[in-house]
């Protein structure tokens, strides 16, 4: 009889079911790529059944589950960064520990980054359009111009290692400024040859790109909106691949209509799913992909083991890689 009980709440790639099989748990899945409805989680989790519960960003962790599940849980593990889904509060109140998945992402969310930065700038919505819809003009010498970001000043906002990663990936193309804001200045922005702001403020004026790298807290919650977006130049191209709530989409849908900035690359939105109505889907100077900068298999194997690891270190009374509280 396998020792531990885990309750998966999706269809997760196999290295992380292996490691934890291997490790004397016994797996219960919601056997689906979507996402398991609230009420089900809270049915499903059963009193006292599970010593962890392995979720997905997209499962709200609140007190309902952890108290459906009853004093036998001991870790909740997120295969993901952000944890903002789960009542952290309401954890340490039970004294559950929570785990994400750091690191393993950090390259395929950067990637992603920097593919939609030159996506948007280089208008290539607006030229693959043009082709598929059969409008591709002759060779024009002033059709579709849009900026390079050799010479440019780059803004990071939130410098974790996603923002860092960014910016490392940045620096070769020969930027004129790198720029970062976070709640703290950190040392290894040297090696990006980032400059701190310590207002998001005085570094909007300034930027032609600004890379969103940032959690979603209190304090970053739609920290763009009219106001900010204000003062930024009118050429200026957001990407985000933080998190969608950082940004007020009513007030970005706005800025973009009028022009008053010049683009957006968005892998991440409010709300997600985004209805393929929504105001910012038909922009020509609005890029939106479906939350998928971290969807590569290296990542993807990598974040299911480490949940798995981080579950299996807290059974053994470890410090899990990935302690959030
Ligand atoms: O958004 C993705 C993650 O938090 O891992």
């Amino acid at each position: 009889m396998p020792k531990y009980k885990v309750y998966v709440t999706r269809r997760i790639p196999k290295p992380g079911p292996a490691f934890l099989k291997k490790n004397d748990c016994e797996l219960t899945f919601w056997d689906s790529d979507d996402a398991i409805p609230h009420a089900d989680l809270v049915n499903n989790i059963g009193e006292n059944k599970y010593d962890a519960l392995l979720c997905m960003l997209t499962d709200q962790v609140d007190a309902a589950v952890m108290d459906a599940a009853g004093p036998q849980l001991q870790v909740i593990a997120s295969m993901s960064v952000g944890y903002e889904h789960i009542d952290l509060d309401a954890c340490k109140e039970r004294n559950i520990k929570v785990t994400n998945t750091p690191n393993v992402s950090t390259d395929s969310v950067a990637e992603c980054t920097v593919s939609l930065l030159l996506f948007v700038t280089r208008r290539l919505k607006e030229g693959i359009q043009s082709v598929r819809e059969g409008r591709q003009p002759e060779w024009r010498p002033t059709w579709l111009c849009g900026y390079e970001v050799t010479n440019s000043v780059i803004g990071i906002f939130g410098l974790g290692r996603i923002g860092y990663g960014v910016g490392k990936r940045l620096l070769p193309f020969g930027p004129k400024k790198m720029l970062y804001h976070d709640v703290v200045q950190v040392s290894f922005a040297k090696d990006i040859e980032a400059e701190y702001c310590e207002t998001l403020d005085e570094m909007l004026g300034q930027v032609d790109f600004l890379c969103i790298c940032c959690n979603l807290t209190p304090q970053t919650r739609h920290k763009i909106n009219s106001k900010t977006l204000a003062r930024m130049k009118n050429t200026a191209v957001i990407v985000n691949t933080g998190r969608g709530g950082v940004i007020n989409h009513d007030d970005l849908c706005v800025a973009l209509k009028n022009n008053t900035i010049g683009g957006a690359g968005l892998d991440v939105t409010e709300p997600e799913p985004l209805s393929k109505d929504h105001p910012l889907v038909g922009l020509p100077n609005c890029v939106i992909t479906p939350h998928m900068g971290s969807n590569t298999w290296d990542s993807r194997d990598s974040m299911s083991l480490t949940a798995a690891q981080c579950i299996v270190s807290v059974f053994n009374k470890e410090k899990p890689m990935g302690l959030v509280a």
